[in-house]
């Protein structure tokens, strides 16, 4: 069942822009442009693009912040704006740079009081927080002052917050974004653990890519506003030429790194001791039964295909089209979109 629909959903803002020394024109920058998107109920979907890809704009839009300039769109059955007060009740939403809790009321207090803002049943209430409790370690830190807490913990705190009155969706925005390790590791997997159970239908934008990767099964890709790709990461991989390596070890240096039938030579290191083939049409274990044959292995490791530099090249393609494998290049995750499409007014 569709959770979330979203039809050429559009936002355009108004922006005057300086041109030469004194003169300012108006311009339309498109945010969002044209997004389709259905979410089935208690799916966890990545979002993801480069800065300015328009993640945030979306995620205002469906969560009832920011009027679309067009297209349509439901959440829960409702529509964001109009349905603004009914609609908080059935979602919850952590946006990282933006704090839910009272500042300067310990965290306790301030789950108490969300818990009367949406009237929620006080066995509810306890048996919400006892989960919270228990998988994010609060109660270390639950009589503490938001203010006086790490953003580690205040973000343990606003995932909490956005969950007590038991939401059908989650809307979660760079979750994981400055934490140290431990608090990056305790968020992901009481995310993963809330996505295991499919009560709550997940949306989350991120730059962390290991976010995804552990946590999401379904990654929508945006560029400049529109929608790159939709699908799982083993799509991304086979839609973007991602290949697998085949890195082989070998006692001594070949005169010539070895001809092989659908592999390419990737690289040669380590002075010709290791040649590193990217598989294509022959498997990996095709590519190392030639190489047994050819050369003298001293041992055999598979890289599976990074999804950074995937993410990467498709940020850098033109408009999100596929790109080819000898277009690979080198990561440059979380490199900036060329900016948002502008036009006159
Ligand atoms: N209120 C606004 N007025 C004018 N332009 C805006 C406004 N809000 C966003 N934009 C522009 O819309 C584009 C998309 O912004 P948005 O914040 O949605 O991107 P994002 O993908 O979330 O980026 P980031 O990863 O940096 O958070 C950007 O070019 C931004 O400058």
């Amino acid at each position: 069942m569709t959770i979330i629909e979203a039809c050429d959903l559009r936002k355009e803002f108004p922006v005057r822009v300086k041109v030469g020394r004194w003169r300012r024109v108006r311009r339309t920058v498109r945010a969002v442009d044209g997004v389709d998107l259905r979410v089935a109920r208690g799916e966890t979907l990545g979002y993801i693009g480069a800065n300015g890809a328009g993640k945030s704009t979306t995620l205002k839009m469906l969560t009832g912040v920011l009027a679309p300039s067009g297209g349509t769109v439901r959440v829960c059955g409702l529509r964001p704006v109009p349905d603004r007060t009914r609609l908080a009740r059935r979602i919850g939403v952590v946006f990282g740079q933006r704090s839910q809790l009272w500042w300067d009321l310990p965290l306790r207090d301030s789950f108490d009081l969300l818990r009367h803002i949406y009237r929620v049943p006080s066995a509810e209430h306890a048996a919400r927080l006892r989960r919270c409790r228990d998988l994010l370690d609060l109660d270390a830190f639950a009589d503490t002052p938001v203010r006086q807490l790490s953003l580690g913990q205040r973000m343990r705190g606003e995932l909490t917050a956005a969950l007590l009155h038991g939401p059908e969706v989650l809307f979660l925005d760079e979750p994981t974004i400055g934490l140290d390790v431990v608090s990056r590791q305790a968020v992901r997997s009481f995310l993963g653990e809330l996505s295991r159970t499919g009560d709550t239908t997940l949306v989350l934008t991120t730059h962390d890519l290991a976010d995804i990767e552990r946590l999401c099964r379904r990654l929508v890709v945006v560029d400049h506003g529109r929608v790159a790709h939709d699908g799982s990461i083993a799509d991304l991989h086979a839609r973007y030429g991602s290949r697998r390596l085949v890195v082989a070890d070998l006692d001594s240096a070949p005169a010539e790194p070895p001809v092989l039938t659908g592999a390419t030579l990737h690289r040669v290191e380590a002075d010709g001791h290791r040649l590193v083939y990217a598989c294509g049409a022959a498997s990996a274990a095709q590519v190392v039964g030639a190489l047994a044959g050819l050369v003298p292995l001293r041992d055999i490791s598979i890289v599976e295909p990074d999804i950074e530099e995937v993410v990467a090249r498709l940020y850098r393609s033109p408009a999100g089209e596929p790109c080819t494998a000898a277009s690979a290049g080198a990561g440059l995750t979380g490199a900036p979109s060329p900016g948002p499409r502008t036009s006159p007014e």
